[in-house]
């Protein structure tokens, strides 16, 4: 049901903005990851991860941009990269206060995106 969605245990729409704004203060310090970020339009960034973060977890949005195989495309990124950002995303959540085990089922969703976003 809507009111037990996992988009809601995020917070909804404000918690999930919350979120992606502390997922990109933290790539931003992460040198790791930050390389691959330089001439990235932001805003363009910050609102299609929002949209795709409320398309999989029920929020009821639908995903408008290209795939993740297609925007990830051409960069070979790396299984060191993928975990950096998820470790930026589990830092943001835990900065938000989300309870582990709703990390946890954001991150079992992201989790197939892992074939479309590093080089194979
Ligand atoms: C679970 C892993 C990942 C997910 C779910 C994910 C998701 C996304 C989404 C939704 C977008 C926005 C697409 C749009 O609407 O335009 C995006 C863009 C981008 N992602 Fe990822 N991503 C992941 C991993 C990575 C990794 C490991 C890197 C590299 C370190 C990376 C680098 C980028 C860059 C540079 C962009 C901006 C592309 C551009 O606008 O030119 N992503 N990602």
């Amino acid at each position: 049901t809507p009111t037990s969605s996992l988009y809601q245990k995020l917070g909804g729409a404000q918690g999930v903005d919350a979120i992606v704004y502390e997922l990109i203060v933290n790539i931003a310090r992460d040198e790791r990851v930050i390389d691959r970020f330089k001439g990235v339009d932001i805003e363009r960034f910050r609102t299609g991860l929002v949209n795709y973060i409320c398309s999989v977890s029920g929020g009821g949005c639908e995903y408008t941009g290209e795939s993740m195989q297609v925007v990830h495309a051409g960069h070979q990124y790396t299984d060191t990269e993928f975990n950096a950002i998820v470790d930026n995303l589990i830092k943001a959540m835990d900065r938000r206060n989300v309870p582990t085990r709703t990390q946890n089922s954001l991150l079992a969703r992201l989790a197939p995106d892992y074939q479309n976003v590093v080089y194979q």
